[in-house]
């Protein structure tokens, strides 16, 4: 049997019997473990998916049928039986294997955004075009896990699905009962109505007791009992809300039996209108820790960014998300109006201590970021005060209910984004870098970048003290770093630093401070006068901040947010708007979609560094000075470029 890097694509898998494509699992996910153990990624939910992925590409023929994932997060073994597998020792490093579906990886993958509840409405939009444009030789199939049938979108796409009973499209629910932890809800319900139907379930259970042997695979006997055991399903379990919707469903297949799932595909395949096929699947499957640890079960960290080997200072620290769940669990105790919103991910957003103790105050709803928003506006209303955590990038779904359902009612929400500026290996649509630039549309909402853990602890004290409007808290991934003291205070501004004349004004914002004070060290070192302000609230823009401003020759904000519409815009925009022209510099994320890489690099290479801030500072005021402006500066002797080497 071929060696997996020698799989050139799906079409090696068609020749193989069933007994070899069952030993191919084997060999997949011994890989997984191996390669993704060591890289760190997202092992439990690939582990999950190793015969259901095999089936599909046994059963349809990828690039022509189209095989969509949801999230994508899923899709490594499509990646192996795609021609990838040499390249997996490079999973999510600069430059390497996409951690997702990526279209400059392979003709397989059509869509690489790992928002989850998405896969169903492209794959409706991809049938109704291959409808109008007579398209009739190849298949849509969308794979959308249990958690990811949670989101909105999701149902928006199967009410449109189901209307078009002719038009072929075919929904494979991979149903491993969880998120990160189990799913919630009336979904997870009827999904297990339909996956543990008494009836098959018994009559399975006699079968498999009362059999002296199990049929091998591929035997005579096992392709009847497989027959039998399929009809009876169709009898005996219910078919549910898909049916009635108007899709017809096919299940519950074993997500493991690769015999049981290539019929099904094969019977989904040939029907000529939208069709749901359930399969069951284990996340983990077959390596113990996966199974067993709930966030294990979902990705691992890479071993050498777990403790060995990082600096000795990240090692010291606790992590931002830490920071905030403590802090939120001690604010809790004396706040009974306290309560806190998580879209599936409890432990990752650091409410796990939250929820031990205070469980009925504490609400999970699914993958839905559009509905924690509007149900916490309905938590405040009623008298309380949610807070709703969730990663920066995620906003971003649930951005029209902020501004309409939260912001609109001045309720008191306090929304915690964690995962704000670039989080690195999630590739592209992880990075939290819109935030600022969507918040800064929001009248009424008052934001928070704490610079360190001290400043985030104050910032959650003071943000769900609120009563009157919404409140944002953002934090990066990862360690947080010693604390950062201010020098003085100035109406309600940390002043980090001031030496000498006025000549620029740094405006830190949240983590960008120990950058912002190097820079200004090296400003400092070769004459110039800096101060170095963290507004802490930094939207809207502090008035004090803008009169500060205008104390100095120039003013430079620096964000871990896209330029466009950060902070920095913000401050440019008070200023135009006091009719002060003074000279701005705004140093934040370029306005695209940056490739996986690590934070800190990302940071650097994107001129978030102190000498690339510092030598573009200094050409900014010996500019001033060529233009017969007040000479304030160093007197000249100095030159920028000898600061930014
Ligand atoms: C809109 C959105 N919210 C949250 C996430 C974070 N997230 C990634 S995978 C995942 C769980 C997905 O569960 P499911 O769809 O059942 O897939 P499984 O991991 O079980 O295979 C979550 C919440 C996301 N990717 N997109
Ligand atoms: C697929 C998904 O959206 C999450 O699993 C994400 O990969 C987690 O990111 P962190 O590792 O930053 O928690
Ligand atoms: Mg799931």
């Amino acid at each position: 049997m071929r060696q997996l890097e020698e799989i050139s694509g799906p079409g090696d898998l068609r020749d193989l019997t069933l007994a070899e494509a069952e030993q191919l699992a084997g060999a997949i996910r011994r890989f997984l473990v191996e390669k993704v153990g060591r890289t760190g990624g997202h092992l439990g939910p690939n582990l999950g998916v190793v015969e259901l992925t095999l089936a599909l590409h046994r059963v349809f023929d990828s690039p022509r049928d189209r095989l969509l994932w949801d999230t994508g997060h899923q899709s490594y073994v499509h990646k192996i039986l795609t021609g990838r597998a040499a390249a997996f020792d490079t999973l999510r490093q600069p430059g390497g294997l996409s951690g997702y579906p990526s279209r400059a990886e392979s003709e397989h993958d059509l869509i690489e955004n790992s928002h989850a509840s998405t896969a169903l409405s492209y794959a409706d939009g991809l049938a109704k075009a291959y409808e109008l444009r007579g398209v009739t030789d190849r298949a849509v199939v969308a794979v959308i896990g249990d958690g990811a049938l949670t989101g909105g979108m999701a149902w928006e796409a199967l009410n449109n699905i189901a209307a078009a009973r002719h038009r072929p499209l075919v929904i494979v629910v991979n149903d491993n009962e969880r998120s990160y932890a189990p799913t919630i809800g009336g979904l997870a319900v009827h999904l297990a109505a339909l996956r543990t139907a008494p009836g098959y379930e018994r009559l399975l259970e006699r079968v498999q007791t009362q059999l002296p042997n199990i049929p091998v695979v591929g035997s005579p006997l096992y392709e009847v009992l497989h027959g039998v055991k399929k009809g009876l399903k169709d009898v005996l379990a219910p078919q549910g809300m898909f049916e009635d919707l108007g899709l017809k469903y096919v299940g519950p297949v074993d997500g493991h039996d690769l015999a049981a799932l290539e019929a099904a595909l094969a019977s989904a395949k040939r029907f000529d209108g939208p069709v749901l096929v359930h399969c069951i699947t284990e996340k983990g499957r077959g390596h113990l820790p996966a199974e067993q640890d709930e966030l294990d079960r979902h990705h691992v960290v890479r071993p050498s960014s777990a403790g060995a080997g990082q600096p000795a200072a990240a090692k010291a620290y606790p992590s931002w998300t830490s920071v905030f769940g403590a802090e939120l669990v001690s604010l809790a105790a004396t706040r009974p109006d306290i309560v806190a919103v998580t879209a599936a991910m409890l432990e990752p957003t650091g409410l796990s201590e939250f929820a031990r103790r205070y469980p009925e105050r504490t609400f999970d709803v699914g993958i839905a970021e559009q509905h924690a928003m509007t149900s916490a506006a309905g938590l405040a209303l009623g008298g309380l005060h949610p807070v709703v955590a969730v990663y920066a990038t995620f906003l971003n779904r649930g951005f029209d209910q902020l501004l309409m359902d939260v912001a609109l009612h001045r309720a008191p929400v306090t929304i915690a984004l964690d995962r704000a500026g670039v989080t690195g290996d999630d590739g592209p649509s992880h990075n939290g870098m819109w935030d600022l630039s969507l918040l800064q549309l929001v009248p009424g909402v008052r934001v928070n970048a704490p610079r360190d853990a001290a400043s985030l602890r104050r910032a959650l004290a003071e943000a769900v003290a609120v009563d009157d409007g919404p409140t944002v808290i953002r934090y990066p991934k990862g360690a947080t770093g010693p604390d950062i003291a201010a020098v003085d205070t100035d109406d309600g501004l940390d002043v980090l630093f001031r030496s000498g004349r006025a000549d620029v004004l740094m405006v830190a914002v949240g983590p960008m401070a120990p950058i912002c004070l190097e820079a200004a060290g090296r400003l400092v070192d070769d004459g110039y006068g800096v101060t170095v302000v963290d507004p802490r609230w930094v939207l809207p823009v502090p008035r004090r901040l803008l009169e500060l401003a205008r104390e100095h020759r120039l003013v430079a904000t620096v964000e871990d947010n896209g330029c466009a519409g950060g902070v920095g815009s913000a401050v440019r925009h008070g200023l135009d708007q006091q009719g002060c022209y003074l000279p701005t510099r705004l140093f934040g994320l370029p306005q695209r979609f940056l490739d996986q890489g690590k934070r800190a690099t990302l940071l650097a290479d994107h001129g978030l560094n102190a000498r690339h801030i510092a030598g573009t500072i200094a050409e900014d005021l010996l500019a001033l000075r060529h233009d017969g402006a007040q000479d304030t500066v160093a007197d000249g002797r100095l030159r920028a470029e000898q600061l930014a080497h």
